[in-house]
Formats: C-alpha cells, structure tokens, sequence
C-alpha cells in the first residue's frame, strides 16, 4: 500500500443500481486503498439531459442487457438487488435532497450519508418500497439509525432553496467532469485526477492509484449486506 494521499469522489443517485455496486465495493476497500472517500449525491437525470446523454433503459436492446448484467453483477459483486417491477418510478429527486441535506449537516465520521444512502438503495433494489414520499424517507432515515428529530430536521432542510440549489450544484460539477452517467468517479492521486465511469473499472482504478484490486471482497462480506 502506497502513502500517497488519495482523494476518491463518488458521483451518484439512488435510482442507480451500478452506483450502488461501486458504492459498496468502494466503501469495502476504503481502508485497504488508504482512499479519503467523498460521497458526492447528485442528480442522474440531471447529467444525462445535461451532458446530451439518453436514458441506457430507453434504448430496448441495452434494457435487455442491463437487467441481465445487473443480475450476474449483484451476485459477484455481494450486493442482492432485485429489478423492480415497475422501472418507471425514478423520480429520486426528494430522496437526493434528502441526502444532500444530510450532507450539508454531517460532521467528520458520522457515516450519515453512507448509512440512508445504504437505506434508500435498499428501498429501492431490493425490498422494492418507494422513496419518493416524507414517510419513507423517515422511515429509511429511522432505519439508518437517525433519531425522530434529526429525520424531521433533514426533512425539512432538504425542502429548502439553499439543498435544492447544492444539489444542482453537485451535479454541475459532475457535468463539468464530462459525466455522462452515474457511477462516476473521480480519483485525485498528488494532484494529477482521472474520471472513471461505472462500476467495472475497479482494476484501472487501482492501477492509477497504485493500489491493487483484489476482487469484489478485499476483506470478507460486510455484515450490514
Ligand atoms: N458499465 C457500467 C454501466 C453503468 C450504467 O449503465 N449506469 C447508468 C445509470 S444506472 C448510466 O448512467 N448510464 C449512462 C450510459 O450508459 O450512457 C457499470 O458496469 O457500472
């Protein structure tokens, strides 16, 4: 393991199932890369409108891959996630709030973000429960571990201007990158940084950090999957 001080920042929403599969694989070798982890909530739609991009799923033939990829990916990768029936539910622009409000609130070691994103991925992949109304946001908060009063307090920021213009502007930033989709992530190693796009470009990541990439579970599974 190199000493050199490396910053990795994760683009992503909720709606993404890749995003979550680079989510956890990056949260499970945090400590092994020695990487300060930055989780950067944005809005999907946002960069594929923005950057002239079109939704992977409304082309028929790359649906049809993608549902049968995600279902191999979630097996290698250890993250059980199930296609929702109904895929046109993607408005995930309350939840991203919601954790962009987190973000704007959460101090150093916190994990708040990691832990409702966790939540809301779940809700969304796996157990198939809406996020798009207050009480399901406070009832992945709740699970998350936050208390009733700090549910209501995110809640309620995150209906405010100031979250709504952070979260535009997270996503701004991302399309600054030239993203194009969700995952996207930005690895900086002593100042030089490079952009990688999906969950499959774990082994060139490493490669440009200088780290090795040891498969899906570095460590053994994590007890929270
Ligand atoms: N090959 C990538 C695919 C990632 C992907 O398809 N992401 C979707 C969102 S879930 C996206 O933003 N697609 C835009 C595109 O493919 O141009 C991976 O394995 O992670």
């Amino acid at each position: 393991m190199s000493s050199s001080r490396k910053v990795v920042e994760l683009f992503y929403d909720v709606v993404s199932p890749y995003s979550w599969l680079a989510f956890e694989v990056l949260c499970r070798y945090r400590n092994v890369w020695n990487i300060d982890l930055k989780f950067k909530p944005a809005f999907l739609p946002g960069v594929i409108y923005g950057s002239g991009n079109q939704p992977a799923g409304m082309n028929p033939s790359k649906l049809t891959y993608i549902v049968s990829d995600l279902t191999l990916l979630s097996e290698y990768f250890g993250v059980p996630m199930f296609r929702p029936s109904d895929l046109s539910d993607k408005d995930t622009l309350s939840a991203m709030r919601f954790v962009t409000a987190l973000a704007e609130k959460e101090k150093e070691g916190d994990m708040l973000v990691e832990r409702v994103s966790r939540e809301l991925w779940k809700r969304k992949w796996r157990t198939h429960q809406d996020i798009t109304q207050p009480a399901s946001l406070t009832e992945a908060g709740l699970k998350a571990g936050l208390s009733a009063n700090v549910v209501k307090e995110i809640l309620s920021l995150s209906k405010s201007q100031p979250i709504k213009d952070k979260l535009k502007s997270v996503t701004q930033e991302a399309l600054e990158y030239k993203c194009f989709g969700f995952p996207f992530i930005v690895c900086q190693v002593n100042g030089k940084a490079k952009v990688f796009f999906g969950s499959d470009r774990f082994e060139l990541m490493a490669y440009f950090m200088g780290e090795k990439w040891m498969g899906p579970h570095p460590n053994k599974p994590t007890a929270h999957m």
